[in-house]
């Protein structure tokens, strides 16, 4: 669906189509345990967040270079921008390259390459967001922060990504001072394996603006009414919930319910390479499997340029939303 729209909730990683993933191992000399982008897609059934985490760790062994991040931004915003997105705040995993002796500065100037010519090329504008591994230790995320000092330029905000449960927020308390300190947005993953109690505590405890995912809000009656009330967007991603099987079919998916609640509900993607569609086919996934209207529609994406951040750039997003007013569904 081509309806205009903001990509809220989409890590750059998880773009990887297996025909780039045997490209990128090609030209680095990389081998895959695979033999070809049918057995690799294969791989693509998961159990939950972990066993598509794992495919995902690996795969990301293609990305070496400069060009390989420029790659891979450009095929994700050819992609999204023919599928209406208009703005994207896209997430890297800093820690997962730089584990693999791939530094900061090839993956910030990589993705720079794209983005910095994304809005010429493909009519994207965009931000990056640096998220920290929640499954591993503070003292990396602090790190991290460290070595991400040089491209604050480049980085609008923090988020928190990886393995939910067990490891909650307020792991992260201290990393998230230091990225306010610095002047940066904070969001965080919560409540899509991780207990309500998740969401609750990044807001209180870590500050953040947006809450992704945050599904598993819908469990505690007193925090719908609280995200309600605070206006808290969520970057919710109905075909990764399926894929990661917390939600069985899109059919019982709580999205309407939500939209009742008054919740500032997003649709996205996530890792779109892995769970069968870009921000667009999730809209046309929603639409069909749970009926959803046209002023729903509309109202999605009109959240979607409300919860941006957009701020420095308020007649940007007047112009979008006008986008999305005059737009006419087919
Ligand atoms: N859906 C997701 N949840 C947590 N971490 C992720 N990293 C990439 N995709 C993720
Ligand atoms: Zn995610």
């Amino acid at each position: 669906m081509s309806l205009p729209k903001a990509e809220l909730h989409l890590h750059i990683e998880g773009t990887l189509e297996p025909e780039l993933a045997f490209e990128l191992a090609a030209r680095n000399g990389v081998s895959l345990p695979y033999a070809d982008t049918d057995e690799l897609r294969e791989a693509y059934r998961f159990e939950d967040l972990q066993s598509f985490l794992n495919l995902y760790y690996e795969l990301m062994a293609v990305l070496r270079t400069e060009r390989d991040f420029e790659d891979l931004a450009n095929a994700y915003l050819a992609r999204a921008a023919a599928q209406g997105v208009r703005h994207a705040e896209i997430f890297f995993d800093p820690q997962a390259h730089l584990a693999r002796g791939v530094g900061m500065g090839t993956v910030v100037e990589g993705l720079w390459r794209a983005l910095g010519k994304s809005e010429e090329a493909h009519g994207v504008s965009t931000q990056l967001i640096l998220c920290f591994l929640r499954d591993e230790s503070a003292e990396s995320a602090l790190e991290t922060l460290q070595a991400a000092k040089p491209y604050l330029d480049r980085i609008v905000g923090v988020g928190l990504d990886s393995a939910e449960v067990g490891h909650p927020p307020v792991k992260f308390r201290e990393v998230y001072e230091a990225a306010a300190a610095l002047g940066l947005r904070r969001v965080a993953h919560a409540g899509e394996e991780g207990p309500p109690e998740y969401i609750t505590e990044a807001l209180d405890v870590l500050g953040v603006e947006r809450i992704d995912h945050g599904l598993r809000c819908v469990e505690d009656p007193a925090l719908v009414e609280r995200l309600v009330r605070e206006r808290v967007p969520l970057t919710l991603c109905p075909l990764s919930n399926v894929r990661l099987r917390t939600v069985d079919v899109l059919g019982d998916h709580p999205l309407p319910a939500m939209l009742e609640a008054g919740l500032l509900c997003t649709v996205n993607s996530d890792d779109p390479a892995y769970f069968g569609g870009y921000a667009g086919d999730n809209f046309d996934a929603v639409r069909q499997a749970l009926g959803l209207s046209e002023d729903q529609l509309r109202e999605l994406a009109r959240n979607s340029f409300l919860a941006s951040f957009l701020e420095h750039d308020e007649e940007r997003r007047a112009r979008y939303l006008a986008e999305v007013e005059a737009y006419e569904f087919s």
